[in-house]
Order: structure tokens, then C-alpha cells, then sequence
């Protein structure tokens, strides 16, 4: 890998006051991402959910849905201070999820097709519903998408869509209710670790 020491290796944002430097990370030839996990991140998480409750306050829904599984602790978090149920799209089949409904993403991080499950107990909660999608980043659109997909298959009515962040083109992302917007960063190849132009 070729090191350029002029090149940005963070991204601040700021989420209801709470200030975080995101980790520039390529996952295309010529462009890098801003990475937002907030996994183990307790107090961007708590905040996050507050802002985006308080701005999910005027609609009218039922619950929340996750795709797994960074944005369970996001989802967690409004469930709790929203008084809602929320219901999380599993990534993997297992036999407790009974007659599950199946659909299909591919994601800006993962170099490949992920499947999302919508589990039999959820179908229930789901169908005949008004539901907000909730993703912690909304990057292609890929995963909103899928969850689009399985809540229509499911009988569900889409009441609004929430992220934490949008990414790329912000045109494109203005139905959503979200706290920041991530840009993209062009990235040479030269620049990338070697022999990763992906990622999994
Ligand atoms: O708009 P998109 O291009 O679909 O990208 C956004 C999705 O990608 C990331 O999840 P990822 O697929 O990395 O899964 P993970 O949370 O299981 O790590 C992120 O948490 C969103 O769910």
C-alpha cells in the first residue's frame, strides 16, 4: 500500500452533540467510505435515538424495523424510548424462525448478496401495520430496499424511513428522516490495502 500522508483518514460528525471521528475505509477501487458502527457505542446510540424519535414524532406507526445487525442497538434504543415494539430482519435462516419471508440486499460494505428474514412470530407484528425502517447509514438504498420489500410481501404499510446517516448523493435520500449526511471520498487504488479492493 502506498501511503499518502496529506490524505483525510477521518470524518467528524456531530449527532445531537455528541462528536465522533469515523474511519475512512475503501470499499470500491477509486473510493472510500466514512465507517459508522455503533456497536459498543452506548452514548452515540442513546443520542442518536433520541433525535430521531423526537423527529418520528408527528407520524402515526405501529413499529420499527432493523435490518442486523449494526443498527440493533439503534433500533433498541428508539424501541425503548419511543414505548414501541421493534422487529429485526435476520441476515441467516434458522429453524426457530418458522414460515419466514426471504429478500435480498447487497449493501456498500459487504461485497456480496445478504439475505434479510422476516421471521414468522414478526410477520405477525408486522402485517396490516404502518412501520418505520430504520438503518444506522442509508448508502445505495440496497438494504432499505429489501426491508421495503419484506414489509410489502408482509402486509405492512411503510410509514417513514429513519437513518441515522444518508450517504452519497443527498438528492436522492430526502424522504428520509436522518441527523447527518456522510459524503464519499475518492480513494486511489494505488492507496488501498494491498490486495483489498473489497471487503466482506
Ligand atoms: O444502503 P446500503 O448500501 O444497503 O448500505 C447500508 C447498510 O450497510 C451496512 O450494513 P452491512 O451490510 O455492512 O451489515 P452489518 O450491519 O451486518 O455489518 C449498514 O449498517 C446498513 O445496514
Amino acid at each position: 500500500m502506498v501511503q499518502n500522508p496529506n490524505r483525510l483518514t477521518t470524518h467528524r460528525i456531530h449527532i445531537q452533540g455528541v462528536v465522533r471521528d469515523l474511519p475512512l475505509f475503501p470499499v470500491a477501487p477509486e473510493l472510500a467510505i466514512a465507517v459508522l458502527n455503533i456497536l459498543g457505542d452506548v452514548e452515540l446510540c442513546e443520542a442518536a435515538a433520541a433525535g430521531l424519535t423526537q423527529a418520528l414524532q408527528g407520524i402515526d406507526y405501529h413499529c420499527l424495523i432493523t435490518a442486523e445487525a449494526k443498527s440493533i442497538p439503534l433500533a433498541y434504543a428508539m424501541a425503548r424510548q419511543s414505548g414501541k415494539p421493534y422487529v429485526v430482519l435476520r441476515k441467516h435462516y434458522k429453524t426457530y424462525m418458522g414460515a419466514a419471508l426471504e429478500s435480498s440486499s447487497h449493501s456498500i460494505t459487504t461485497g456480496h448478496a445478504q439475505k434479510l428474514y422476516l421471521d414468522a412470530k414478526d410477520r405477525a407484528t408486522v402485517a396490516g401495520r404502518r412501520v418505520v425502517l430504520v438503518d444506522d447509514v442509508i448508502s445505495t438504498g440496497s438494504t432499505l430496499t429489501a426491508m421495503e420489500n419484506l414489509m410489502h410481501e408482509a402486509g405492512a404499510v411503510v410509514a417513514a424511513r429513519a437513518a441515522i446517516c444518508t450517504e452519497g448523493d443527498p438528492d436522492r435520500w430526502r424522504d428520509v428522516v436522518a441527523l447527518a449526511h456522510l459524503p464519499l471520498f475518492p480513494w486511489p487504488a494505488a492507496e488501498h490495502p494491498e490486495g483489498d479492493h473489497g471487503h466482506s
